[in-house]
């Protein structure tokens, strides 16, 4: 007797949030897979000022939260990674190796961050820092479609993250960005760490033909990023060496 049996699944599901902080206009994503039974979810950039409100929001739509991700060692606020572990049980937090930052899980070019049935692939991209990542959604029917890319401050919209400080080169930036993240689908959603004009979206196809600066040659590029004249960051001399210890610097215990 012939049996039957139907497999009908459905794919998985990603819950998405874009927050925004509006002091140091850090963008903080939310993600989770819905469909899967647990609702595995995870920060990428959260900030300590709104941790409160992300672990708010995580619990209304019933999320577990099992990562709290950092893109880079940011310079201008202080990360929430810290705060999130000390609040939830079990979160761990997530930097790149080469950040030399400290962290639960280290991660390089090419891993991958599981949560449920979806995942976020690692692609090295420094020049803003050197320990800078893009996670980007996985490839493959089963994830979303189109991809997502979290450039951090490596790729801004319409502009980039700057390379004056905290081991930057401007020639690793304009290499990393064209290897990286313009080798992506032109479609996929490039959602930056921060945003000074209004932005929040963009799309890898469309960065490739407006962007600024990275459309320009190499030399050029070089150029725009040495006669940028920005202030430093107001907060940098706090958020650097906090954000080199998951933002905690504060709360370790002082020798007496
Ligand atoms: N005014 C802000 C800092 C603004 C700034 O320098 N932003 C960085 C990313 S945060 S380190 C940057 O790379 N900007 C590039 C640009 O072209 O604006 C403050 O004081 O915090």
């Amino acid at each position: 007797m012939a049996s039957f049996t139907t497999l009908s699944q459905s794919p998985p599901k990603l819950l998405f949030r874009q927050l925004f902080e509006k002091e140091s206009s850090t963008y903080t994503y939310l993600l989770a897979d819905c469909s899967h039974p647990d609702k595995p979810a995870l920060l990428i950039d959260p900030v300590d000022r709104t941790v409160d409100r992300d672990l708010n929001l995580v619990k209304e739509l019933g999320l577990k939260l099992i990562y709290a991700m950092n893109t880079h060692v940011h310079a201008d606020h202080v990360t929430g990674t810290g705060l999130i572990k000390g609040k939830v049980p079990g979160v761990k937090s997530v930097i790149s190796k080469a950040s030399g930052s400290k962290a639960d899980v280290f991660v390089e070019a090419g891993d991958k961050i599981s949560f449920g049935d979806l995942f976020l692939e690692v692609r090295a991209t420094p020049g803003h820092t050197m320990g800078c990542v893009t996670y980007v959604t996985g490839a493959g029917p089963d994830q979303p479609q189109p991809r997502m890319a979290f450039t951090g401050d490596a790729l801004l919209i319409r502009g980039c993250g700057r390379t004056d400080f905290q081991g930057g080169s401007s020639q690793q930036l304009y290499k990393s960005v064209h290897s990286q993240i313009f080798t992506l689908p032109k479609e996929t959603l490039q959602y930056p760490a921060h945003d000074y004009k209004g932005f929040s979206v963009t799309t890898v196809g469309e960065e490739m033909l407006y962007n600024p600066r990275l459309t320009k040659d190499e030399e050029t590029f070089k150029n725009i990023m040495e006669n940028l004249n920005l202030a430093y960051p107001k907060m940098i001399d706090v958020a650097v060496p906090a954000n080199m210890v998951c933002g905690l610097q504060d709360l370790e215990p002082k020798a007496d």
